[in-house]
């Protein structure tokens, strides 16, 4: 008997996020951005996205976050389809997904830990869970000190893993970070690094864009290469190489 059961791709792989011949051309400019990407990434992977500037790494991340939407081709994510995601289902897409970028954009007037309550406030956690929550985020990445200071009292690399704190305070499944060490000298970049890593021990999916080659040798992980819109490589043995 045929079956009318159509299966997304990576129904049988535990695929947390798929592309699948996915295109984007920006259509104010017509730039072609990204051209018939296919891959897959499992639940609980890192994964680093490497590429020359203006490669479409940017791009990519904002698919996934359904900023943008592919002009043609699919993207999934935990087996739907993100094409048919409307209303308040988008908003709760965006709620699985921590992401941190290069600037760590960091309320100015607000302290660490009030940065970061706004986050649990914005998620709809209950409020018996927030002292918990904050108190674990710092933990994790070294700043239960500084929960009373404010942006500017703190180092470039102290404010990035504040940002970090903030984008896993929800727990999300998926965590994508932007260039999250661009900022930084090769020993916060490490710290950062190491945060990262214990994120993605803990079960996370964690996909990191970067143009830092020490990253990536400091992790050897799956390195997905973009050139010029194209993904040309999908190395899992951990070599950093832009062709
Ligand atoms: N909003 C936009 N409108 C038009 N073109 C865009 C837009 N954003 C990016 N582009 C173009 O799309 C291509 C991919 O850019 P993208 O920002 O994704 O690259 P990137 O690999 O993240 O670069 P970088 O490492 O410099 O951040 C580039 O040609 C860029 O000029």
């Amino acid at each position: 008997m045929k079956s009318h059961i159509r299966l997304t791709p990576g129904f049988y792989t535990a695929a947390m996020i798929g592309f699948h011949r996915v295109t984007l051309e920006y259509a104010r400019t017509q730039t072609k951005a990204l051209y018939d990407i296919n891959f897959e990434i499992k639940k609980g992977e890192f994964c680093f996205l490497v590429g020359h500037s203006g490669a479409g790494k940017s791009s990519l991340l904002s698919l996934l976050l359904k900023r943008l939407e592919p002009t043609s081709g699919a993207i999934y994510f935990g087996g739907e389809n993100l094409r048919a995601l409307r209303g308040d289902r988008i908003a709760l897409h965006r709620r699985k997904i921590g992401v941190v970028f290069q600037d760590h954009r960091l309320l100015k007037d607000q302290t660490v830990e009030d940065n970061l309550l706004f986050a649990l406030r914005v998620l709809g956690v209950p409020k018996a869970e927030w002292e918990n929550r904050v108190t674990r985020v710092l933990r994790l990445v070294g700043l239960v000190h500084k929960k009373r200071s404010f942006p500017e009292e703190l180092s470039v690399g102290e404010s990035q893993r504040v940002a970090i704190a903030r984008a896993i305070i929800g727990d999300p499944p998926v965590v994508l970070a932007d260039e999250p060490t661009g900022n930084l000298d090769l020993t916060n970049a490490i710290t950062v690094l190491e945060i990262l890593k214990s994120i993605h021990a803990r079960g996370a999916t964690v996909i990191v864009a970067t143009h830092s080659r020490e990253l990536v040798e400091a992790y050897p992980q799956r390195v997905l290469v973009l050139k010029a819109g194209q993904l040309v490589r999908d190395d899992r043995s951990g070599k950093y190489s832009l062709s």
